[in-house]
């Protein structure tokens, strides 16, 4: 058996490189639209949060229930950005053609609720499932076109001014925003800080940044990238089947981290990891960031599945995830690509 393995760029250099494409993409193109929706029960501060973000000005009292929709340019990693909010005070009440409508829209979910009051986190269990069902449906017509992997949810416990009034610890919220798998967990002051009330929004907007289709690495029209589901290995079904639809001796497999598919919390516990097993001294062990992998032959690739194996887990996945990308090249200019599919489990093949 013969393998060889090419080394196409440091893992540093890869990361870089596709940090700096996506700057480019993104340069190139005009002010961005950013759609988020706010939720929360009556009195946590979402009107006040809303303003802050826009107005940088803390106002202290509102009508309430007041449901707005406002909107404001913001500089996000010198980029200008249209940023669209929803103050849903009627989230909760309105009848479901309404909250599917809002949640639909957004491209982003800020859940807020009070420090000083632990009902309001409940109540936000049911908004979460809601989101969780429209966006799903949205998600469907979005991502047939390779868009973003989950929905970008931030848990903000406001009101952290008033400490001595605390019904709910910050490891509670915390806890909340894992459990329910919120990608993005804040516990701040509307009141005391602007900056703060930013992050939010800045932390949102890089995440979808990141997803948005547009920004992914663009491949030649020779190749094409499809999601393959690989937690630790790659799955000996996958390669096995990219054997059997080779036409000529030499497989090109190129497996590589498709950062547009990764939450940031992911990706960095992956990079994390593998710098750990960089250092690793068992040289069996390989991980693939930045790699191109060589066969010559279907049973170089069935033997070597044994060999591919990323060092460290990134992270104990609790089900399957996208979080590589598996592309395969013929010089005949035919691609064909394999994918297993994370929500059947089954494995795929295409052609183009
Ligand atoms: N101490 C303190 N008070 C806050 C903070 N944020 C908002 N408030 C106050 O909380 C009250 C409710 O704020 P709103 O922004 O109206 O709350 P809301 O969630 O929009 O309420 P509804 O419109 O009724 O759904 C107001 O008196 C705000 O001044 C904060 O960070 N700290």
């Amino acid at each position: 058996m013969s393998i060889r393995r090419k080394s196409c760029l440091g893992k540093n250099d890869d990361l870089a490189r596709s940090n700096s494409i996506m700057k480019r993409v993104s340069n190139r193109s005009e002010k961005k639209s950013f759609k988020v929706v706010v939720v929360g029960a009556a009195g946590v501060g979402k009107s006040a949060l809303t303003v802050r973000a826009k107005t940088r000005k803390f106002i202290h009292d509102y009508a309430p229930n007041m449901e707005s929709r406002v909107s404001f340019v913001s500089n996000i990693d010198e980029e200008s950005v249209n940023v669209e909010v929803w103050d849903t005070a009627a989230l909760q009440t309105a009848e479901s053609e309404k909250l599917e409508e809002k949640i639909k829209w957004a491209d982003a979910y800020i859940l807020v609720y009070s420090i000083t009051d632990a009902a309001s986190l409940s109540a936000l269990v049911a908004s979460k499932c809601l989101i969780n069902l429209y966006a799903k449906k949205r998600k469907k017509s979005v991502t047939s076109s390779g868009g973003s992997n989950g929905f970008l949810v931030a848990l903000v416990g406001n009101k952290n001014d008033m400490k001595h009034e605390r019904m709910v610890t910050e490891e509670t919220g915390r806890v909340f925003a894992e459990v329910h798998e919120c990608t993005h967990f804040f516990e701040l002051s509307t009141r005391e800080s602007y900056d703060s009330v930013k992050t939010v929004f800045e932390s949102l907007y890089k995440a979808y940044n990141l997803r948005s289709p547009k920004h992914s690495i663009k491949h030649s029209p020779k190749s094409s990238t499809l999601p393959i589901a690989i937690p630790y290995e790659v799955s000996e079904t996958a390669l096995i089947q990219a054997a059997r639809h080779r036409d000529r001796k030499r497989t090109t497999i190129t497996l590589d981290l498709d950062t547009t598919k990764l939450s940031p919390v992911t990706f960095r516990k992956i990079t994390e990891a593998t710098s750990l097993s960089s250092s690793s001294p068992d040289e069996d062990t390989h991980h693939f960031i930045g790699e191109e992998i060589i066969f010559d032959s279907p049973e170089d690739i069935r033997q070597s599945q044994r060999r591919i194996t990323l060092a460290a887990p990134p992270v104990a996945p609790k089900k399957s995830v996208d979080y590589f990308s598996l592309r395969r090249q013929r010089k005949s200019g035919v691609t064909v690509s394999h994918y297993k599919d994370s929500n059947n489990n089954g494995t795929s093949s295409g052609s183009n």
